[in-house]
């Protein structure tokens, strides 16, 4: 079983216990009692000039450990938007991940940017859980859906008013998130199935997002240099997590990363 399947066998028993204590129904009543989604896809977009960061809310992963205590989310997310954050991201998984709904529900009340909510989507009710809790964007792994499911819950995200950072790791994915109409576009370095991290992925990828979609480089930025690269590679995005959380001044790196230029490269299929 690859690490994928098994973080997602334990999403699925973690959902199991959520749609018995709180069924589709009442979250769906809550989820429609919110406040309009923000909007997240203007957030990465930006000014077209300088980079979009989404930064993350990262304790504990798979392939690092523990990474930060974090005793205060919202804390660290109100530095993350001070530094000029376009979005911060959530992780809501327990068992591998040690976030929790309860973290995403403090972030939301601390930060008036977009928030992410970063969990394994498998399932409609976890968009409409996390609308009703705040979040304007979710996650969607391309390897861990159909194109069904992936067509089926894009939709259902901007039915909800929001967004979805539907994430890839090979050509064929990125066609496949293409395919459904994906506005905005990760392309995560880290394979989830091995962990390994490639970063050199993020060039061959890039170059094959459509134009109207903001593409976003995830996971493996070690510093300024990393960012720089993506850059100079096609993003118009980075999402950060270990970097920021284990850093000594997440703000101030927020701020030096939003200050990357971002660069047209001829072929490059965006705007
Ligand atoms: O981070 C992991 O080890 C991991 C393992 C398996 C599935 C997902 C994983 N991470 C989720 C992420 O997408 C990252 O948290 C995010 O891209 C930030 O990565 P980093 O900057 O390298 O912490």
């Amino acid at each position: 079983m690859s690490v994928l399947d098994d973080i997602i066998s334990g999403v699925r028993e973690d959902l199991s216990v959520r749609t018995a204590e709180a069924p589709l129904a009442q979250v769906r009543a809550r989820a429609l009692d919110r406040a309009p989604a923000a909007d997240a896809l203007g957030a990465l977009r930006g000014d077209g000039r300088t980079l979009s960061v989404i930064a993350e809310v990262k304790r504990s992963s798979p392939s690092k450990g523990a990474l930060a205590a974090i005793a205060d989310p919202a804390a660290l997310a109100a530095r993350y938007e001070a530094g000029g954050a376009a979005v911060v991201s959530v992780l809501t998984e327990q068992r591998r991940f040690h976030g929790s709904l309860a973290d995403l529900d403090a972030v939301r009340t601390s930060v008036d940017i977009p928030v992410l909510r970063k969990d394994f989507t498998v399932e409609d009710y976890q968009i409409w859980e996390a609308r009703a809790h705040g979040a304007d964007l979710v996650l969607l792994i391309v390897a861990a859906l159909s194109d069904a499911q992936l067509e089926h819950f894009l939709g259902r995200t901007h039915e909800l008013g929001m967004n979805a950072l539907v994430e890839t790791h090979t050509a064929e994915e990125v066609e496949r998130a293409a395919a459904v109409g994906s506005r905005i576009i990760g392309v995560n370095v880290r394979n989830l199935k091995t962990l390994d991290i490639d970063r050199a992925v993020f060039a061959d990828l890039a170059r094959r997002i459509p134009q109207d979609a903001v593409t976003v480089a995830e996971s493996g930025v070690r510093g300024i240099g990393d960012v720089e690269e993506f850059a100079a590679q096609g993003a118009r995005a980075v999402l950060v997590g270990e970097a920021l959380v284990r850093g000594e001044d997440p703000e101030a790196a927020v701020a030096q990363f939003r200050a990357v230029p971002v660069r047209d490269l001829p072929g490059l299929q965006q705007r």
